[in-house]
């Protein structure tokens, strides 16, 4: 019987091996993580520890998390590995039969080098093979993305031993994933696929985003421009919304990570271009603020502003990298009073996240830096209504169903005048919006006469 190992019972290591158990039940699966609570949370009824499973399983998935270093050479771009070696290790130490090892975790390329090199510096004769099986689901479509998958990816050592992997990891995958869906390449090949893929779907979104700019001074509307060229079947419709920013846990750290890998190899230009991708990123984030305070007559100081959504994306209570933090703490900069509401994400959540410095927050809870007291210009309600009433404007920064059906007319009457609405994610009605008083700013729509008339100056 096949025994199977995950490292890392996170997003993707938990999701993943609960298909591959009901997939293959053939297959006996294992899942270890240093963090008693997130075990805890998936079984309730035995505690982890490394070594079960792990001695005897013949495949190891990797799946732990790979922070943007915070320190040190690189910091702000390069991975950070720790984790990844501290699990190297660990298999190096406990491992008493040959044994594949599969990095499952977003990993700069050549990091299997590196790994091969821990495993067997510290093996007592047992043969290891690393194989690159990057993950490519999304958050909030995850069992349907690992049901369903455009393809799987799997690099190898091109060895006999390394192919003799390839095939092994395949015979799994091909329990459910039709064959011609799962791609077979080189290990650097796997490992920068990875990395580009998430690079080339940022850059749609930053591509859009940088449109939408370009549609509020001109008097184009940004989803009259992406549906046209979407339609063009080479270019395609998919991840073309115009937003206040992409956030989540990977796209940032991921396209860091390639700017860094590209210095190193003395490809400035390269880096240069993709570097380009996470500054419209942030630019759309700034200037999102800056209409907010521009049109409100250049200062929200204690103003009430309610914002609602604070999840990077909606159908997940995720806030990693969400655009909300760096929105909320740029007019917490300009002094606004915020009322937040987002129905998957609670209070502590939010004052951690936006206590937090940036990046510390991919670690494991346990090793999180304590956060300091809470802010107290910050306010959680667990509702829409509260969250608006009395307030001066509203950003909505997350694009959850219920914002579309709101009582807005409910919302503009306990608001105060002029009552300001800001869609970062452009799901609310304009016109009826604008019937009923409300001054509208919608990303890349074109513009209100009152915003035309207060342009937001840097
Ligand atoms: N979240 C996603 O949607 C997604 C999708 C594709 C790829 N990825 C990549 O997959 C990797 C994991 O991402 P995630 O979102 O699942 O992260 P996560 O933080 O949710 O989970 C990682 C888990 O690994 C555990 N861990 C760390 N070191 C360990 C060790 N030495 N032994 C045992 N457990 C250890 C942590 O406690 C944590 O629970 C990252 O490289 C990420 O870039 C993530
Ligand atoms: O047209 C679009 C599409 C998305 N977004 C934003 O982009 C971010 C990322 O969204 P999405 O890609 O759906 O979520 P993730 O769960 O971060 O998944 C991405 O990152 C994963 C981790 O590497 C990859 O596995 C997935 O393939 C890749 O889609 C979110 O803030 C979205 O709101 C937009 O602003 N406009």
């Amino acid at each position: 019987m096949v025994k199977i190992c995950c490292i890392g019972a996170g997003y993707v290591g938990g999701p993943t091996m609960a298909v591959i158990a009901l997939k293959c039940p053939e297959i006996e699966v294992a899942v270890v993580d240093i963090s008693v609570s997130r075990i805890a949370a998936w079984n309730s009824d035995v505690l982890p520890i490394y070594e079960p499973g792990l001695d005897e399983a013949d495949i190891v998935f990797v799946s732990v998390n790979t922070p943007t270093k915070t320190q040190g050479l690189g910091a702000g771009k390069a991975a950070d590995l720790t984790y990844w070696e501290s699990a190297a290790r660990m298999i190096a130490d406990v491992s008493k039969s040959n044994k594949i090892v599969v990095e499952k975790s977003t990993v700069p390329v050549k990091t299997a080098e590196a790994i091969e090199k821990i495993l067997n510096h510290n093996s007592k004769g047992i043969d290891f093979q690393i194989l690159s099986n990057p993950e490519f689901l999304a958050e909030g479509t995850a069992i349907q993305d690992l049901f369903n998958p455009d393809r799987v990816l799997i690099g190898g050592r091109e060895t006999s031993e390394g192919q003799k992997a390839i095939e092994a990891l395949r015979d799994v995958y091909a329990h459910w994933v039709p064959v011609e869906r799962i791609i077979c390449t080189n290990l650097w090949s796997a490992e920068l696929s990875k990395l580009a893929a998430n690079a080339f779907l940022a850059q749609r979104i930053s591509s859009v985003n940088a449109m939408s700019a370009l549609c509020e001074a001109t008097g184009a509307d940004v989803s009259q421009v992406s549906h046209a060229v979407g339609k063009d079947t080479r270019i395609g419709p998919k991840f073309l919304n115009a937003s206040v920013g992409f956030g989540g846990s990977c796209f940032q750290k991921d396209i860091l990570n390639l700017v860094y890998i590209c210095e190193c190899n003395g490809l400035p230009e390269v880096a240069n271009y993709w570097k380009q991708v996470i500054k419209i990123n942030d630019y759309q984030k700034t200037r999102f603020v800056n209409r907010i305070v521009s049109s409100m007559f250049n200062t929200v100081s204690g103003k009430k502003i309610a914002i609602l959504g604070f999840a990077f994306k909606k159908d997940t209570g995720d806030t990693r990298e969400t655009p909300a933090i760096d929105v909320c703490k740029g007019l917490l900069g300009d002094k606004a009073l915020l009322s937040i509401y987002d129905p998957q994400v609670n209070e502590e959540q939010i004052q951690r996240d936006l206590a937090m410095k940036k990046f510390d927050w991919d670690h494991p809870v346990h090793l999180q830096p304590v956060s300091p007291t809470s802010i107290k210009q910050v306010n959680v309600v667990w509702d829409a209504y509260a969250a608006t009433k009395d307030a001066h404007g509203v950003c909505v920064l997350t694009e959850w169903d219920e914002f579309k059906t709101l009582d807005y007319q409910r919302i503009y009457d306990n608001m105060r005048k002029p009552a300001f609405i800001f869609d970062g994610r452009n799901v609310v009605d304009e016109a009826k919006l604008r019937e009923i008083g409300f001054i509208v700013y919608s990303i890349g729509k074109p513009l209100d006469q009152w915003l035309k008339d207060m342009p937001a100056v840097a």
